[in-house]
């Protein structure tokens, strides 16, 4: 199916989900709402089946591209028998208990964790998100210590100038360069069963408007989940809101 390249405003509801189209989701406040840490997100077996249905339907041509690493998310979605590309693009897992590195940086992340503990020590309600390919700070419990974890992450970012800050909800990143979301996207759609079919892309945060961006480039749809700016044209309110538009498609 070839979608129209809309050019409405995004709170525009997205057209069907065609059987032959590539569909990518991100994870947390997407398919699942945003929690108070992220070990705490909530993955219902309403998901789980939802998500195994969309596979059967897509043909297997349903990813998640997540800014977890991969190995967390698996973990949380366990059954999933889809791609996942974890860590902002910088891994990927073209199957269960599979993992391949995807950017090109040689570093260690362990002085990059051990910084990161160290920066945040004297401030026990930021906590340390250790990824294998870069590190989070999350302020969720202190708000009035953004500014701070601003800057100690500037401070990490001058002294690791082969990774990037990645600004994310309530929380502070630091990833590998010269990949992304959209690389990641990009990347998918050369290989099967992506190839060939038209990008469909839903996530909430500003890490996941590059994706939306290559989907659409690409002749297919964004969906913007949540308030905010977006390049997407479409959105919906929330995750129940994705979840039933994801189950009219089966229907
Ligand atoms: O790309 P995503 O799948 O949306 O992942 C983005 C980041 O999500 C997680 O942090 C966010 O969600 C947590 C759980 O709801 C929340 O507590 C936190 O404040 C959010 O920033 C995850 O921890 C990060 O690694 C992801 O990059």
């Amino acid at each position: 199916m070839v979608y129209p390249n809309r050019r409405s405003p995004p709170d525009v509801t997205p057209p069907p989900l065609a059987p032959d189209a590539a569909l990518f989701l991100d994870f947390d406040g997407c398919l699942v709402d945003i929690a108070p840490r992220p070990d705490a997100v909530v993955v219902t077996q309403a998901l789980r089946d939802r998500l195994a249905a969309l596979y059967r339907r897509q043909g297997g041509a349903v990813a998640l591209i997540s800014g977890r690493d991969v190995a967390d998310l698996r973990g949380h979605m366990d059954g999933f028998e889809g791609i996942v590309a974890g860590s902002h693009g910088a891994e990927l897992s073209l199957r269960p208990g599979r993992i391949q590195t995807l950017h090109r940086v040689d570093f260690d992340a362990g002085p990059l964790h051990a910084a990161a503990h160290a920066a945040a020590a004297p401030h026990p309600a930021l906590l340390v998100e250790e990824k294998p390919h870069g590190v989070a700070l999350h302020y969720r419990d202190a708000p009035d210590l953004r500014a701070f974890v601003d800057e100690v992450m500037q401070d990490l970012a001058d002294r690791n100038p082969h990774l990037v800050l990645q600004p994310a909800k309530m929380a502070v990143e630091l990833r590998p360069g010269g990949v992304g979301k959209d690389s990641a996207l990009a990347h998918l759609m050369t290989l099967e069963p992506f190839a060939g079919r038209v990008p469909v892309f839903a996530g909430d945060d500003t890490t996941d408007e590059p994706a939306m961006a290559e989907a659409q480039a690409r002749g297919g749809f964004a969906i913007k989940i949540g308030d905010g700016p977006t390049a997407a044209h479409h959105r919906l309110s929330d995750p129940a809101a994705l979840a039933a538009w994801l189950d009219a498609s089966l229907n």
